[in-house]
């Protein structure tokens, strides 16, 4: 392999980096991308590795030994630390984040995504490690526009509603509006990681992921993950669709989103890895602000991506209208809009992502029906009544 430079045309030296949560969708793509494209060793971190196992095994993988797998919950393991010390890096991606459980275990989601990461924070502080640490782009909450009269002009003035790391406040909904709880634990996280910074000098990134969207993201209720639950949006999409179901729009749709191709993202990653200078004591936003839908379009194109790649026309009537409290239950509340700044990251690290929304749906749904439509079929046969 010819050795990587760095974007100020130094040579990258090889690293070893603790990833922890890298089982998971971004984590698997992370340890796909770090294996296939550069010399750097990870110590990967997860109570599950299934989304990792074709990069562990067999051991004649052209990176085989560059990749460990350490199976554990950073909730309880003494090992923690030694891993941590052994790194020159840590990325910490584990988290409860998928918006169903906010409400409805806001205890676990926030033990997950505050207490169970100051360890973390507090080994890499003291062993002068550096930090790379997930954080979200739901800490903005609600943008300023939303509080404004329906039929204001400054509605449509970016000002009120594009998100910035440096200026923008975080608001969030009332206490009883228990959704809010994953976004408060992620911002007290940042300030808590930002002060070991300014008091400590913690070497610390943070990113602020926009809805990245791609293959291995979350489970198809009944097929790889409980029938019962509630992944986010894509897979529930992704499993009405595989089901012939009609796709699910809470509350009317009328939510927006931006939505960043995974594999674009990654490339943002790789570079706060390789570019410590130009990534350390900063806070990125990492999302794709021309991929902007409601969640209804969102509905739509998906279902027009799933009858090209499938093959098999789209239904009559492709969505049905269900309430938050029907879908999520008491206390679920929603970010109205989210079109990150890019400001920053195009500054520091000249980043930018490249995939359409139609793009990135198309490789996607072609991989989900490629990995479920067999096994939703075999599941959606009545065993024959004796
Ligand atoms: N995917 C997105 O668009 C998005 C958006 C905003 C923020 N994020 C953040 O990025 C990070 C990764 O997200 P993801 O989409 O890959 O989610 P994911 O659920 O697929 O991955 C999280 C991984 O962490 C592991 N984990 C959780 N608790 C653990 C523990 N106690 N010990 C060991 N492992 C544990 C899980 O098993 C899982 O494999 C999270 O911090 C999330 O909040 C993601
Ligand atoms: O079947 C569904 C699922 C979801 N939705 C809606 O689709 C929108 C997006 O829902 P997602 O489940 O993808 O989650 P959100 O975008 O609200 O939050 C996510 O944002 C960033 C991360 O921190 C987390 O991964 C998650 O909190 C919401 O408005 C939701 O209400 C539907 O209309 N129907």
């Amino acid at each position: 392999m010819a050795t990587r430079m760095d974007l100020d045309g130094r040579p990258i030296k090889p690293m070893t980096i603790c990833m922890i949560g890298a089982g998971g969708f971004i984590g698997s793509h992370l340890c796909e991308k770090l294996m296939a494209e550069t010399p750097h060793k990870v110590l990967a971190l997860d109570v599950y590795s299934d989304k990792i196992k074709h990069l562990l095994e067999p051991d004649s993988l052209p990176w085989a030994g560059r990749i460990v797998f350490h199976r554990l919950n950073i909730k309880h393991d003494s090992r923690l630390e030694g891993l941590i010390k052994m790194a020159d890096l840590t990325i910490n991606l584990a988290a409860i984040c998928t918006p169903a459980d906010y409400n409805t275990r806001p205890l676990d989601t926030i033990y997950s995504n505050f207490i169970d990461a100051l360890p973390v924070v507090k080994y890499c502080s003291e062993n002068n490690k550096r930090l790379i640490h997930f954080s979200t782009c739901e800490v903005y909450g609600k943008t300023i526009g939303s509080f404004l009269p329906k039929d204001s002009p400054l509605r449509k003035d970016p000002a009120y509603y594009v998100l910035k790391e440096d200026t923008s406040p975080c608001i969030f909904g009332s206490i009883e509006k228990q959704r809010w709880s994953y976004a408060c634990a992620k911002q007290l996280i940042e300030r808590l990681i930002y002060a070991e910074g300014a008091e400590n000098g913690l070497d610390f990134t943070i990113v602020r992921p926009f809805n990245w969207i791609g293959p291995r993201m979350d489970f198809i209720p009944g097929i790889d993950g409980p029938s019962e639950s509630v992944p986010r949006v894509l897979a529930c999409f992704s499993n009405n669709l595989l089901r012939r179901e009609p796709l699910k729009l809470v509350d009317g749709g009328e939510s927006q989103r931006t939505f960043v191709y995974i594999k674009d993202a990654i490339e943002a990653v790789l570079l706060m890895i390789e570019n410590p200078d130009r990534a350390n004591g900063h806070i990125f936003n990492v999302g794709n602000p021309n991929n902007e839908v409601t969640v209804r379009q969102l509905a739509e194109m998906m279902t027009k991506v799933y009858a090209k790649v499938s093959g098999k026309p789209s239904l009559e009537s492709p969505t049905i209208d269900v309430s938050s409290k029907e879908f999520y239950g008491e206390g679920y509340d929603d970010s109205d809009k989210r079109i990150p700044d890019m400001t920053i990251i195009n500054r520091q690290l000249g980043w930018n992502p490249k995939t359409t929304l139609w793009d990135l749906l198309e490789s996607t749904l072609t991989y989900q029906h490629r990995t479920y439509a067999e096994a939703i079929k075999k599941s959606m046969v009545k065993p024959i009544a004796s």
